[in-house]
């Protein structure tokens, strides 16, 4: 994860559209000096939970296709989650690493309750297909055994999901130089630890060295609170909802000064107000702010990997 922190600070300290404002940090900082905002795990009641292994499977094939919804106005991460649940709560075996590897786009959709075709949905059929695969080859055709071989460690798991399924390979290049994001396997591991309640297969030592999940709600969500700033071409392309192109510096910027300003933000609760906080928990705080917000304008990048 040092790669992740390290790259977005690089990221941040040459961009051109988007600068993180230490000033907007330290208010909201100051916002929690009473109280810090906490927000239960699946405090929305949407998630496959059984405290085993198949509460594992769940969560891995959710975050494989944990991305771009809205290009579908009516499409939300709700559904996914939700349609997921079901599918398994209907049939126990509907995530074997067997199955996984079968499936349509249209049985895609209707593992989903959903009627209209997904976005993305080949990248998703394939991502899914992936999953089943090297779960198969590498893992028993169980997530379990995966997090299994982890040794409790959030930043290991990371690095062996992204070493063995490359659908979660979120990384780029800027000006240059090598940026890692890694939104959904960093979420995965956040997944586990939220919904086993940091024991069992979710417990990790160091979860404290996973960063904030680089998405499209949370960058929004800091601009709002006046902790990013864009750039004018910038501001108006999202509010436009210009597509913004994958790999592009814009959206390079977005994702990774999002990165360092949550990071700045636990700094300065630490150092200045005496509070330790995970960078998980304020990015749960703030994903959930953004998703309440029905107003708020996100950037628009197809990409399958947040
Ligand atoms: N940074 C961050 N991004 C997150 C999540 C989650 C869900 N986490 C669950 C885990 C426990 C909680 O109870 C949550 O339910 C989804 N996303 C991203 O949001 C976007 C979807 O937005 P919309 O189109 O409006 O549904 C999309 O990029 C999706 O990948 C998060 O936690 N943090």
């Amino acid at each position: 994860m040092e790669e992740v922190r390290a790259s977005s600070e690089w990221v941040s300290s040459h961009a051109s559209h988007v600068t993180v404002n230490l000033s907007g940090i330290e208010k909201v900082a100051e916002s929690m000096k009473n109280s810090i905002p906490k927000v239960e795990w699946d405090y929305e009641g949407i998630h496959y939970f059984d405290n085993g292994p198949l509460s594992v499977q769940y969560l891995f094939v959710l975050d494989a296709l944990n991305f771009c919804f809205w290009p579908d106005k009516d499409l939300t991460y709700d559904h996914l989650a939700a349609g997921l649940k079901a599918a398994l709560q209907d049939d126990k075996s509907a995530f074997d690493a067997d199955r996984l590897q079968t499936y349509t786009g249209p049985e895609l959709r209707k593992l989903l309750n959903w009627t209209k075709p997904l976005p993305l949905e080949d990248e998703r059929v394939r991502l899914i297909h992936e999953v089943g695969f090297e779960l198969e080859r590498s893992f028993e055709g169980k997530a379990s055994k995966l997090v299994e071989s982890c040794g409790k460690s959030a930043a290991k798991l990371v690095a062996l999901v992204t070493q063995f399924f490359p659908g979660f390979r979120d990384h780029t290049v800027y000006k240059g130089h090598q940026v890692f994001l890694y939104k959904r396997a960093q979420i995965f591991a956040a997944d586990l630890w939220g919904a086993f309640k940091g024991e069992s297969y979710g417990e990790f030592h160091d979860i404290g060295s996973i960063t904030m999940f680089a998405d499209y709600i949370v960058p929004a969500v800091l601009q709002q609170l006046g902790v990013l700033r864009y750039s004018s071409s910038l501001a108006n392309m999202i509010e436009d909802g210009t597509e913004i192109c994958s790999g592009s510096e814009e959206e390079i910027e977005l994702r990774a000064c999002s990165i360092y300003a949550v990071e700045k933000m636990r700094e300065v609760l630490h150092k200045k107000i005496g509070k330790q906080v995970l960078s998980v928990e304020l990015d749960l705080w703030l994903w959930s702010v953004g998703v309440q917000c029905p107003s708020l304008q996100h950037h628009r990048t197809l990409s399958i990997y947040y």
